[in-house]
């Protein structure tokens, strides 16, 4: 945390108002968050406050409403309803400077990937209006910490699924956003590049950014995150600190609880070998 920041903001994200009394510091803020598809519902109604400063992990099941909540609130997809706020800045109502202050790591959407790993870095950081040596250094750091410097001149269409999130994670990093929102970040990744992707965010984190990462894998987001919120079919289960959510058990025992009981093997029996 820098010293500026760590006058006026404590560690979990509280800072003195006018009046006094303690309150949060709002990064990322969302506000009646609501999407359909046709008849499907995919986010009822999402209400979650980002501090600034926090590792926020987001988990919930397969279908909850992760990656469309993540895409409404990076200005991706455009919401029903609801309102986002990115340092205080309304998202849908001025999308140039909120982004200015993003790094996104989305699920799934297409990189130009007839560029070089390189390149495709350059080109995000230039996208940002960052100098073109500036953009060109910092890729060339990123592509060293994530491991990925002897394909820096390989086409991304012939990276490995691993190689493509690394790579898309580094055009979310190359503007040095306030903060970060992926998508998975973790997915595909080998347990090298993720320690090192996780050592890079907790430096992030450390000094002054803040991270918002879906994650399914439970034992990650606890060891990792300092806040969590559980989605589940479109809305908020519970959120706060890991702590609080967590509530004494291990996480995924409190997920598997709010989020319903395992399916048990019944009508697979056709699947034992005796
Ligand atoms: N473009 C779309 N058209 C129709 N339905 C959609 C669309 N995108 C998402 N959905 C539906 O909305 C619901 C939420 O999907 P979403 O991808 O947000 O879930 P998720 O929590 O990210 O899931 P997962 O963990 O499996 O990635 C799902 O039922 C999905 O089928």
């Amino acid at each position: 945390m820098s010293e500026a920041r760590a006058s006026v903001v404590s560690d979990d994200g509280m800072r003195p108002s006018p009046g006094g009394e303690l309150q949060m510091d709002v990064a990322l803020g969302l506000e009646g968050l609501r999407k359909t598809f046709g008849e499907k519902v995919a986010v009822e109604r999402v209400d979650l406050a980002v501090p600034a400063g926090s590792f926020f992990g987001l988990v919930g099941p397969n279908g909850a409403g992760k990656t469309t909540t993540l895409s409404m609130a990076t200005g991706l997809l455009r919401p029903d309803a609801g309102r986002v706020t990115v340092r205080g800045t309304d998202l849908w109502a001025d999308p140039v400077t909120a982004k200015s202050l993003l790094g996104v790591l989305p699920d799934g959407v297409r990189l130009f990937d007839r560029l070089t790993g390189l390149q495709l870095v350059v080109h995000a950081g230039m996208l940002h209006r960052l100098p073109r040596t500036t953009a060109r250094e910092r890729a060339e750091a990123l592509l060293r910490a994530l491991d990925l410097e002897a394909d820096a001149n390989t086409f991304v269409a012939d990276y490995s699924a691993g190689m493509t999130k690394k790579i898309a994670l580094a055009c979310a990093l190359v503007h040095a956003p306030r903060l970060l929102v992926l998508d998975e970040p973790f997915e595909a990744v080998d347990p090298v590049s993720a320690a090192s992707i996780r050592a890079i965010l907790a430096d992030y984190v450390g000094t002054g950014g803040t991270v918002v990462v879906s994650s399914h894998v439970m034992d990650l987001v606890e060891r990792m995150c300092d806040h969590v919120a559980v989605l589940a079919a479109g809305r908020v289960l519970a959120a706060g600190t890991v702590d609080e959510v967590r509530g004494g058990a291990s996480l995924e025992d409190r997920f598997v609880e709010l989020v319903g009981g395992r399916r048990s093997g019944e009508g697979l029996e056709w699947l034992h070998s005796s």
